[in-house]
């Protein structure tokens, strides 16, 4: 079939954004990984399909694969993507929509300057949903946070786990840019304590307001910004008590801001969202 897709990005964290409303698509894992393909293929670190939504009282339904081939729970870039994507198509008129993921409703908003902030709904911070298998683990405690420590080639890194719908572990390192972040965040994906795999953030505190943050994503390896990433790190900061909300994350590809009442209130994501152009390809 001839696919017709949009090719965007949320700070330089890009997707192959699909119109499955109006074209009819089932793909394999492989298929997803060759649109994925920055060679062979488009060019992406995750795919996302805007779907007819099934709940009622819900505006779509929002499906996200990893360039790995793997469907996930949640994407916060993509989140704004989206919503750019449902309102330049004119699949909808209203700027404030309601959509279904496989974790939950999000619901994501067109500001008058073009930014979107979207709800992310409340942190998930109990390891065990995370997933994170702490059995016969000492954690400690610092401010409001529990952290765990992880082996990884032979050393203890200290983290927090937080889920905003997917699984993130969150480390705080001296300076971001000399953090073994590739390096580390492979073998901290794929450690057996989380049995579903994890993206690694590497956050360095500017001071209370703002971050630097770099995410290895589960699935797609260092991408240029992780929103849920972003979100994850400014909740594990709030709870240690070394950030206060509202919080600056700078990555690689731009900047996102994201506030948080703390507790079961939920995270408050901004940023952009950017088409970058049109295309169909055999697939
Ligand atoms: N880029 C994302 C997260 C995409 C999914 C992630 N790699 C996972 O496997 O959970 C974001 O902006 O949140």
């Amino acid at each position: 079939m001839k696919l017709k897709f949009t090719k965007m990005h949320g700070a330089g964290n890009d997707f192959v954004v699909i119109d499955a409303i109006n074209q009819a698509i089932d793909f394999t894992p492989a298929q997803w990984q060759y649109l994925a393909d920055r060679r062979f293929g488009v060019g992406a670190d995750q795919m996302l399909v805007v779907e007819k939504a099934q709940a009622a009282g819900v505006d779509f339904r929002y499906r996200i694969y990893n360039a790995d081939g793997g469907e996930v729970e949640q994407c916060g870039n993509g989140a704004r993507a989206f919503v750019r994507f449902v309102t330049d198509k004119k699949l909808t008129d209203k700027r404030a929509i309601k959509v279904e993921t496989m974790s939950g409703i999000i619901e994501p908003r067109l500001e008058a300057n073009g930014q979107i902030t979207v709800d992310m709904g409340a942190p998930i911070l109990n390891p065990e949903d995370v997933p994170f298998d702490t059995t016969d683990l000492l954690c400690k405690a610092e401010g409001e946070d529990t952290l765990w420590p992880l082996d990884i080639k032979g050393e203890t890194n200290w983290i927090s786990v937080v889920s905003m719908g997917n699984p993130h572990a969150v480390q705080v390192v001296a300076d971001v840019e000399a953090a073994p972040v590739r390096e580390d965040g492979v073998l901290i994906e794929h450690h057996p304590r989380f049995p579903k795999r994890v993206n690694a953030g590497f956050m360095q505190i500017l001071d209370q307001h703002h971050i630097k943050l770099r995410v290895f994503e589960r699935g797609a390896g260092e991408t240029l910004a992780c929103g849920t990433g972003a979100c994850a790190a400014v909740v594990a900061g709030i709870r240690r008590g070394v950030l206060v909300s509202p919080v600056k994350v700078q990555t690689r590809g731009g900047e996102l801001v994201i506030a948080w009442g703390g507790q079961d209130s939920p995270v408050m994501m901004t940023g952009p969202a950017v088409t970058v152009f049109e295309g169909e390809i055999e697939i």
